[in-house]
């Protein structure tokens, strides 16, 4: 316990409650979500919504068909009404998870320390701050010890700058040399420190700069879609140029109207971008987002969801992830208890039960063994412990003369530093004896000196930690290796230690590599090779720093793996940075440094956890590659059907009326497609293993085929039709009506795994329902005149519906049977390298 002149006992919590309604939380203002009419202009003012919106007036006005012409426009509405309904669905769900990761912040109120959401702190209050938090406010500093923060986001500052407690009057100057202040948003580099708040919410200096936190960076995913949206929308419009040339020559012989051919052209090119794509996605991904916020997951950034389920190796910590974290001192090797119990108690910077799990533990079982911390001592100096060093020292002032320097940590570290003598090798001996039953093991030493680095010290003992496994992370491994996901387990602590948990829960314990070996290997450019090599194989790392995380993060990438990475601490930061999906603990377990860097925080480090969200991300991964094959197969169909239409069919004029396409592809489309995106597909999703990219080549060639399968399965159904001697109208209506319900069959083909209509298909409630509403939608326009005017669609007779199904039906035959072949002619070059997300 850290033993201080002042002790300060905060604020009381009235007096907290008090000030908090005087000052207001402490947060800088949000930006207001957009408010309705704003979110509908900025769909109203796409280029595509800007060219129905000149077709369906062209059409009322100019053309004078009134019935076409609102219907035109009620389909714009409704596009318009999803669109925002869509986005404020995203929007609220990316809302709800900003307030699960708020900041907390360590005050001492009523003389006890608290975690209270960093928005509750009043100036006033008494805060204390260690290594990887986020200042919680502007505040002065009482105490501080080794402290440095970085302050770069207000100087520009990239050095971290020392702090120190304030003397009896603080001077002012510029931010940098204020260095008795400690200013909201800026991060605790090392050390710790006490501080008085003295500023809050918008009032600190980072709320006069105002907020510079930008979000919403694009994310591959999105880049993806993107490019594939300006790649389609290029071939619809010179479907639509195509189609308009060849109308010309139409219209200069006199069989068709000029305007209407052009409205065609274009509305054939609206029909065929798949403009419902990006936003369907992002809301697919949005309420993924908000599905795995139950389970415990939070995701950071939404692209992260995808990089979840493309995961094929979990880099996960020892601590807290495959074990529960609450360490208990189960066993000791000492030759005096007493020394050895107050020297963990001097050497602990845990108060009230709070801070380093170690520390805590430590001090329970000094407890237990009937100590407290003597009075009246006063901490000279310290080094906190740190990852790098193992170690934690610290002087204190004793009764007797001379200050005494207490050493805990590691014990290669600390018995190094003891005088050599029998005692300090029989500690030497018994630590591979517990360390090999999975247990943490630490030495103690110290010595009458002034010196935090002194050699010569005395050793004072070994402690043992024990802590339990978690049954669900063995459960975990297991499910992971079924997907076929490695796990490997990376760890500060001893190979031994490493190497007894790793079998525990089932994680293959070869080969073990330490940090001392793999420095072993050098630096040279042969050593770095054999080094990523051996970063490559190892299934667990002991004794290696945080450093060694971030190589292992790029020795596994530079092979094509997707690594999930889990950190808590300060130094993980640039691994967890690097890592295609960087996991961080909620609470007090992880640091801010650690969930900020991390794209994804879980409320409890436990490997079930994250395994729960790759397997989420891979249905959504799933869902997202079943809607672009249902939606581009479909477009790309119909875009056929159209041109093929045009050539072959010259007394139709144009096959589809614009009012026809534009009701398949932006009201019926939009339904199924949305409700793919919040499939839940049969068996277990961890089992539907990442292939490739989104638009590999053989996604693409798959695709295609299905396209001219379905397209050439329509055309028959019309053609029949045609020689039956239908009118006009009854033609187009079967041409409508055959599209449609082979479209809503693809819903179906696109999800299945192996065969359309396997065990379980009918199962998903989402799909399911779309589907069938829409099916009944287009049945009711067909069937009943009322309904179907607008739409130019009247009813056919029997031997119509009968051709409808029929190509239905065989659509499915025949893509199924592309699902097989596709396997087998394309992709010679192996998977293709979308793969990372
Ligand atoms: N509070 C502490 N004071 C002194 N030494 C410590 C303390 N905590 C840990 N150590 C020593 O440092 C070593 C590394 O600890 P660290 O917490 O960095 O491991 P880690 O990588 O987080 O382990 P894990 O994978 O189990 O979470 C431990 O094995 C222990 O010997
Ligand atoms: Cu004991």
């Amino acid at each position: 316990m850290g033993i201080t002149v002042r002790e300060p006992s905060g604020l009381s919590e009235r007096a907290a409650a008090e000030r908090l309604a005087e000052y207001g939380p402490n947060e800088l203002s949000q930006p207001r979500p957009p408010r309705l009419p704003v979110r509908a202009a900025r769909q109203l003012a796409d280029p595509m919504s800007i060219l129905l919106l000149i077709a369906g007036l062209v059409t009322l006005i100019v053309l004078g068909e009134i019935p076409e012409g609102l219907a035109i426009l009620t389909i714009l509405l409704v596009n318009v009404v999803i669109g925002v309904s869509q986005e404020t669905k995203a929007d609220h769900a990316v809302r709800a998870l900003r307030t699960l990761t708020a900041p907390m912040a360590k005050v001492v109120r009523d003389g006890a320390v608290r975690r209270i959401p960093a928005a509750e702190v009043v100036p006033g209050d008494v805060v204390q701050v260690a290594a990887g938090d986020r200042v919680p406010a502007d505040a002065r500093l009482s105490e501080a010890t080794g402290l440095g923060v970085d302050e770069s986001m207000l100087t520009g500052e990239s050095l971290s700058s020392d702090k120190r407690a304030a003397q009896a009057d603080g001077a002012g100057g510029t931010l940098a040399d204020r260095h008795d202040e400690l200013f909201a948003g800026t991060l605790v580099v090392r050390g710790s420190g006490v501080a008085e708040v003295t500023r809050t919410g918008a009032r600190t200096e980072m709320g006069r700069i105002a907020s510079a936190l930008g979000g919403g960076v694009k994310g591959p995913l999105a880049v993806e879609l993107a490019q594939v949206s300006r790649r389609i929308g290029l071939v619809a419009v010179m479907a639509g140029g195509v189609m308009i040339l060849i109308g010309l020559s139409r219209v200069q012989r006199g069989e068709a109207a000029l305007l209407d051919i052009i409205l065609a052209g274009v509305a054939l090119a609206i029909a065929a971008v798949p403009e419902s794509l990006a936003a369907a996605v992002t809301t697919a991904l949005a309420l993924g987002s908000q599905r795995m916020a139950a389970l415990g997951v939070i995701v950071r950034r939404l692209p992260a969801i995808e990089a979840l389920g493309a995961t094929t190796v979990i880099a996960t910590d020892k601590t807290g992830t495959l074990t529960t974290g609450h360490l208990t001192v189960t066993d000791h090797v000492t030759a005096s208890e007493i020394d050895l119990w107050r020297g963990a108690l001097r050497c602990n910077d845990a108060r009230d039960g709070l801070g380093d799990a170690v520390d805590v533990a430590l001090a329970a079982a000094a407890e237990r063994h009937g100590l407290r911390p003597p009075p009246g001592e006063e901490r000279l100096a310290a080094r906190p412990f740190d990852a790098e060093t193992r170690s934690m020292a610290v002087i204190t002032a004793t009764n007797e003369d001379r200050p005494l320097l207490t050493v805990k940590g590691a014990p290669e570290v600390v018995l190094a530093r003891c005088v050599p003598g029998p005692e300090t090798e029989r500690l030497a001996r018994a630590v591979s004896g517990l360390a090999d039953r999975g247990m943490r093991v630490l030495a103690l030493a110290d010595k009458r000196t002034d010196d935090l680095d002194a050699a010569g010290l005395r050793a004072l003992g070994l402690v043992a930690l024990s802590d339990e496994i978690r049954p669900s992370a063995a459960r975990a491994v297991t499910d992971c290796r079924a997907a076929g996901i490695r796990v490997v387990m990376v760890t500060g602590d001893h190979a031994d230690t490493a190497r007894a948990i790793a079998e525990e829960v089932g994680i293959t314990a070869e080969p073990v590599v330490t940090g001392a070996a793999l420095q072993a290997l050098g630096g040279a450019d042969d050593g770095r090779s054999k080094r990523s090599a051996r970063l490559r194989e190892a299934a667990v790392l002991a004794r290696v720093d945080p450093g060694t995380k971030l190589d292992l993060v790029r020795a596994l990438r530079e092979d094509g793996q997707v690594v999930t990475m889990t950190g808590d601490g300060v130094n993980d930061a640039p691994a967890l940075r690097n890592a295609d999906v960087g996991v961080a603990m909620a609470g007090e377990e992880g640091t801010d440094v650690a969930r900020e860097a991390a794209s994804v925080v879980v409320t409890t480090g436990d490997l079930g956890t994250i395994v729960a969200g790759v397997r989420e991300g891979r249905r959504l991964r799933h869902n997202v590659s079943s809607m672009v094959g249902y939606l581009l197969t479909g477009n790309l169909a119909e875009i056929l059907i159209v041109l093929t239409g045009l050539i072959a069919w010259p007394d139709l004029v144009v096959p589809l009326l614009p009012v026809q396409l534009l009701w398949i592809n932006l009201v019926l489309d939009g339904i199924p497609a949305i409700a793919l995106g919040v499939d839940r597909p049969a068996g277990d999703p961890l089992a539907l293993r990442p292939t490739g990219g989104l638009l590999s080549w053989p996604v693409l060639t798959r695709i295609a085929l299905r396209a001219v399968a379905v397209g050439a399965l329509v055309f028959s159904a019309v053609e029949v039709a045609r020689r039956l001697g239908w009118s006009e109208e009854q033609v187009r209506s079967q041409a409508v009506l055959a599209l449609v319900f082979a479209r809503l069959t693809l819903a179906y083909v696109v999800r299945a795994r192996r065969r359309t209509f396997e065990r379980g298909w009918w199962r998903g409630r989402s799909v399911l329902v779309a589907v069938t509403a829409t099916a009944a939608l287009q049945i009711l326009v067909t069937v009943i005149p009322v309904l179907g005017a607008p739409l130019a669609l009247v009813p056919v007779p029997p031997v119509g519906w009968a051709m409808a199904l029929g190509a239905a039906m065989l659509s499915v035959i025949v893509c199924d049977m592309v699902r097989y072949r596709a396997g087998l002619v394309v992709s010679p070059s192996g998977p293709a390298p979308g793969g990372r997300g």
